[in-house]
């Protein structure tokens, strides 16, 4: 991985510009992250809104011959259909690559995710443990999902959530699973998944020839990987990164995705 540059915007304007000018390379699979890119972080989740740059580009693209639409996500697939408001035919995957749903004419169609015994024992463990991560500290809580558990720490003082975190990590540990280690949050999953698995089956799939991939966190690097050198991967925001093109923000990635939508519309 090689630190992100500080600003590549022009870069960025060019792969996109020229992508939407080139018919060949088709049928591109559009597929984005949600927070952290076509939202911007707020405290807390609940309060977090798709920028309306973005919500114009996603009815445009959806409507765009040739262009398949797809939310990848660490939010359960319910939440995101309801927070993010995508154009009916948008695939939703949620909890990291766990669930699978589609924006339907009539609302999300979706499968449940389904935990045998053991699975759902294991999460009752992790929702204790984590929730034994919180107590008594000031700004941690935790968010519970279909497959998980979330330590938030985004509003605990800087101290107070390096300590939550660590016993979040020791927590993973001693149940002998990986932890996703996101922008303040530790997640434990009880069923293994990656957005990048998520994401190559469905560009398998789809029979994509092109994939642009956006997203802003650790989990999304997992989806970069699976890109080829014909392919976008869009970096939003700093940190180390695998991807080859960037952007400062959510606000900056969406207005690029927004003039995208209408350079092809
Ligand atoms: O894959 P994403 O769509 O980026 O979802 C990742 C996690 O997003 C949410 O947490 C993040 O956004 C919150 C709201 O802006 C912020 O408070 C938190 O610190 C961020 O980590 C969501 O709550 C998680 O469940 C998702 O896994």
């Amino acid at each position: 991985m090689t630190a992100a540059p500080a600003t590549a915007d022009g870069e960025l304007g060019a792969a996109l510009a020229a992508l939407a000018d080139d018919p060949e390379r088709r049928p591109l699979l559009v597929a984005l992250d949600f927070d952290g890119t076509l939202a911007p972080l707020v405290d807390d989740p609940d309060d977090s809104r798709m920028l309306p740059a973005a919500a114009d580009a996603l009815a445009r693209l959806a409507r765009t011959p040739g262009v398949l639409l797809a939310l990848v996500s660490g939010r359960s697939v319910v939440d995101l259909h309801r927070r993010a408001g995508a154009p009916v035919g948008t695939v939703l995957i949620g909890s990291h690559g766990n669930e699978r749903g589609r924006v339907g004419t009539y609302g999300l169609e979706r499968d449940a995710i389904r935990l045998d015994p053991d699975q759902a024992e294991l999460l009752v463990a992790v929702g204790a443990g984590l929730t034994a991560a919180a107590r008594g500290r000031d700004g941690v809580w935790v968010q519970h999902k279909p497959a998980a558990a979330v330590l938030h720490t985004r509003m605990a003082a800087p101290d107070v959530a390096r300590a939550a975190t660590a016993q979040g990590l020791a927590l993973a540990d001693s149940l002998g699973i990986a932890a996703l280690h996101g922008k303040d949050v530790v997640e434990i999953a009880v069923v293994l998944a990656s957005k990048g698995d998520a994401l190559a089956a469905l560009r398998t799939e789809l029979g994509a020839a092109v994939v642009l991939y956006a997203g802003d966190d650790t989990t999304d690097e997992h989806a970069f990987a699976t890109l080829g050198p014909t392919d976008l991967a869009v970096k939003v925001g700093p940190g180390a990164t695998v991807a080859r093109l960037h952007t400062a923000d959510p606000r900056t990635f969406c207005a690029h995705l927004a003039e995208f939508a209408r350079a092809l519309d």
